[in-house]
């Protein structure tokens, strides 16, 4: 893999229903790494991942591997790049198995069975999100927090260079939390995948190695989760109502 990144956004307006959502921004996350996307509610977090991720239409360009994303034959784009929506719809009576079957989808012929390869792919990212017990269970019986760790096992079975996450730990308790972050960490260090989650979670946003502060429709700030600056953007938009310290060298926000 290269060291240019596998997407880039250039967005000169988005619109949703005629309301103007994001203002222009350029975004080439960083390859080999994990970003992290904050800002306060509505700042337009889950519109921009979902225009990189090619769901929603916009003036401007975006760019997969260099190659403009229109002009992608859509299966073997959907092999590229892995998607975990917020509160998405799935068919709540499909076993959880049949669910993380789906994102291998892109890797099979039309109508044709799951291989061998899918299977284990499917076990594998089950067993990684400690999923793989409740594989003959309809989604619809799951917990919140269950059901979460199934729909990012099926983005993790797609196998994909790049994997995009909105609100990824909605619904996970701590440790679930923690397991997320080594799932991501091994994704990239093992496979060199690329990583763009949307969080809440600011304490673990502060762990990612690449920061983006959204306000307002815009990006106000990119940067290193340690640098003085990207604590300055953090501290404005959120109003100034958190404050940030480092403690055994990680870096912790605190409501103020
Ligand atoms: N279909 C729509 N039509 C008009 N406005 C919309 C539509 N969908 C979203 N918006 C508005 O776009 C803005 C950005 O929404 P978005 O969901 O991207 O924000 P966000 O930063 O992800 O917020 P949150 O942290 O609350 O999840 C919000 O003001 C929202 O009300």
């Amino acid at each position: 893999m290269s060291a240019a990144p596998l997407l880039t956004l250039d967005l000169r307006e988005l619109r949703l229903g005629g309301t103007p959502i994001l203002q222009p921004l350029q975004l080439a996350p960083p390859p080999r790494a994990w970003t992290a996307v904050v800002g306060p509610n509505g700042a337009g977090k889950s519109t921009m991942l979902r225009a990189l991720s090619g769901l929603l239409p916009f003036d401007g360009t975006l760019t997969l591997q260099g190659r403009d994303w229109d002009q992608w034959p859509a299966r073997e784009r959907a092999r590229q790049v892995a998607w975990l929506g917020q509160n998405e719809a799935s068919a709540d009576d499909l076993s959880a198995l049949d669910v993380v079957l789906l994102g291998r989808l892109p890797h099979q012929a039309w109508l044709a069975p799951a291989s061998a390869a899918d299977h284990a792919a499917v076990e594998r990212a089950m067993r990684q999100t400690q999923s793989w017990d409740w594989r003959a269970r309809p989604l619809a019986q799951l917990s919140g927090g269950e059901r979460q760790r199934v729909l990012l096992a099926r983005a993790l079975a797609v196998e994909s260079p790049l994997l995009l996450m909105d609100e990824p730990l909605a619904h996970l308790d701590p440790p679930h939390q923690s397991d997320w972050i080594q799932i991501v960490r091994s994704r990239i260090a093992d496979d060199g995948g690329t990583v763009v989650s949307v969080l809440h979670e600011l304490n673990i946003a502060l762990q990612a190695d690449h920061l983006v502060v959204m306000d307002a429709g815009r990006i106000v700030h990119q940067g290193a989760p340690h640098d003085t600056a990207t604590h300055a953007a953090l501290q404005q938009v959120f109003q100034h109502r958190l404050s940030i310290f480092q403690v055994n060298e990680r870096w912790i926000a605190l409501n103020a």
